[in-house]
């Protein structure tokens, strides 16, 4: 059952697991854990249900077409790497979090990245092969929405799940005469660009075909995946939106360290609390998370002291080590007809509002002898992980072509802290973006990547204009300048609770994702990733939470 409000909830009634937002993390922990109709589970959002809102079924409204009121309006501290600029930093606040607003776009990164979450952990169970199940758990591969092309060679079927939750597929329209171009780039076999038949097989590396988490012509949202109508009728399972939690308490003695209490509350209105019999597990993002901790009283003492939250646990890295994909400027995408399109996506879930990006994206990796690894070193997981990746857009209307080098493997970490001791005030949001050296050398080989790239002779006669600035045609630190005054942010933030070894004395949580040094209190989102993957964020945080339910499951 939904219910709108807290008090709409009935009144003594017992919950064994208390889930704290309801994004990827929240929506597949509630749903998995809830699937036992003996467990009872009580998931609590801060924004709306998402239940019939069309604004957000629609994949193409992204970004632009997606009311305010869905997302919580964050923006970052003046970042210094970014000429003192404050950005805009969107977190989804409706049921299904930020995959309720998001790009869809569907990466699982290099096989190496989730590798590296063992090696920080210690627990082989992170590693690609041991997720494997996990990641065929969550997909339902669905194929091209509309049904009328055919998407064979645009994929690889092994690489799939076909019978989980989460709707994966291929663009409805192409190729393109763009796509065609890239394609020809990339196939040939003279050119140091090659084709990948599936960015998702573990090797993204080269030219692929963009996969998108919709089917069925609309978004696959963590919400419409895994809190179905028959999930949302279980007996067992209570969600209530428009409810935030401003803090976890400790349930008894304050000594025992025993933190299965949940506050919530309104601004001015009377806080009120739920105790869950098993434990709280934290779901609310990579800002979200670290903002109920600190709130709460755990993080690092010193911060805490500052701002006046007295401190009930110790644990330094809270907010800490948040690292996040930086982007160059992009073209715009070619503008549709919005009414033709909106009518056409009414009447039969097809046409261009299926879909919100691109359709090809290449992958790749900087030289050894480039200046950014020389002078810094190799950041990255292994030899399939991308550095860089190169989001293509056309915009054949304006003759425009062009795209986006997005840094995977950036060197710069950022933090999450809080203004004050009022739970309702922003967070303090610092990216730290281009503050690391590396980042802006390895952002520039990415767009001398694109450069050489689109100087094959498959690009011939073709009437356009690359809108990335030359590097190489310009002063002396006027590309870096002009990088820094446009650069951006591709919102894949995670790491401020990340996941460390058992004892290690860093780290938020244990490889099981316990909270260090407490009872009772769990976190599954992307805070406990401790390095961002070299694909975007969502499928990294869905695989990891089909396996935290598991573990939560298995009282690990
Ligand atoms: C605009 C945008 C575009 C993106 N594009 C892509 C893309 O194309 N591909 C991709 O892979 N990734 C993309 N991402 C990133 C991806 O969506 C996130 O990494 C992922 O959704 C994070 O999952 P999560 O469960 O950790 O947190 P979220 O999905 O953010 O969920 C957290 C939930 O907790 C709730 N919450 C927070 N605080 C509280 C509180 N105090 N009380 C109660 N509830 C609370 C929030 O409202 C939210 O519902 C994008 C993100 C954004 C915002």
């Amino acid at each position: 059952t939904v219910y709108q409000t807290f008090d709409a909830l009935p009144q003594n009634k017992q919950f064994d697991y208390i889930v704290v937002g309801g994004g990827i993390g929240g929506s597949v922990v509630a749903s998995r854990l809830s699937e036992n109709l003996f467990t009872s589970v009580l998931l609590i959002e801060a924004g709306p249900d998402d239940e019939n809102e069309e604004d957000l079924a629609i994949p193409g409204n992204y970004p632009n077409s997606i009311p305010r009121r869905f997302h919580w309006n964050f923006t970052t501290t003046p970042q210094e790497g970014l000429g003192g600029r404050s950005i805009d930093y969107d977190r989804g606040y409706v049921l299904g979090g930020s995959t309720s607003v998001n790009g869809m776009v569907y990466t699982r990164g290099a096989a190496e990245d989730y590798d590296r979450w063992a090696k920080v952990t210690g627990d082989l169970g992170w590693t690609w092969a041991l997720l494997w199940p996990y990641t065929i758990k969550h997909e339902k591969f669905t194929g091209a929405t509309g049904g009328e092309r055919s998407i064979a060679g645009q994929y690889n079927p092994l690489s799939h799940g076909y019978f989980g939750k989460s709707k994966v597929g291929l663009p409805w329209s192409g190729p393109t005469e763009f796509d065609n171009r890239a394609m020809a780039a990339a196939k040939d076999p003279k050119s140091e660009f090659k084709f990948n038949l599936d960015l998702n097989s573990g090797n993204p590396l080269g030219l692929t075909w963009t996969q998108s988490m919709s089917g069925d012509g609309e978004r696959s949202s963590a919400s419409k995946a895994y809190l179905t109508p028959d999930v949302r009728r279980r007996p067992n399972l209570h969600v209530v939106v428009n409810t935030q939690v401003t803090r976890v308490l400790a349930t008894g003695q304050a000594s025992k360290k025993d933190i299965r209490t949940v506050e919530v509350g309104t601004p001015n209105g009377p806080r009120k609390t739920v105790t869950a019999m098993q434990e709280v597990i934290l779901s609310a993002g990579t800002i979200g998370t670290p903002q109920i901790l600190l709130n709460s009283g755990i993080g690092d003492s010193a911060e805490l002291n500052a701002v006046g939250v007295p401190v009930v646990h110790q644990l330094k890295d809270v907010g800490k080590n948040l690292s996040d994909h930086i982007s160059t400027d992009r073209p715009d995408p070619a503008p549709v007809d919005r009414d033709a399109a909106l009518a056409q996506w009414r009447a039969s879930r097809t046409g261009p509002l299926t879909e919100a990006v691109g359709h090809t994206v290449m992958w790749s990796r900087l030289d050894k002898n480039s200046d950014a690894i020389k002078a810094h070193g190799d950041p990255s997981s292994g030899a399939n992980a991308p550095h860089i990746e190169l989001f293509l857009l056309s915009n054949i209307g304006n003759q425009m072509y062009g795209g986006a080098a997005v840094l995977m493997t950036p060197q710069s970490r950022g933090t999450v802290k809080i203004a004050s001791s009022n739970p309702f005030d922003k967070p303090l949001i610092d990216l730290g973006f281009l503050t690391h050296p590396f980042d802006i050398l390895a952002l520039k080989d990415g767009i001398r990547t694109m450069k050489r790239f689109f100087a094959h002779s498959a690009w011939a006669n073709y009437t356009a204009t690359n809108v990335s600035p030359d590097p190489d045609a310009m002063g002396e630190g006027e590309w870096e300048g002009f990088t820094r005054s446009v650069g951006g942010t591709t919102l894949h933030a995670v790491g401020t609770c990340s996941m460390s070894k058992k004892g290690a004395s860093n780290g938020v949580v244990d490889p099981n994702l316990k909270v260090k040094g407490l009872k009772g209190l769990r976190i599954v989102d992307g805070s406990v990733i401790p390095f961002v993957p070299t694909g975007h964020s969502m499928a990294a945080i869905y695989i990891l939470s089909e396996r935290a339910s598991d573990l939560i499951k298995w009282r690990l």
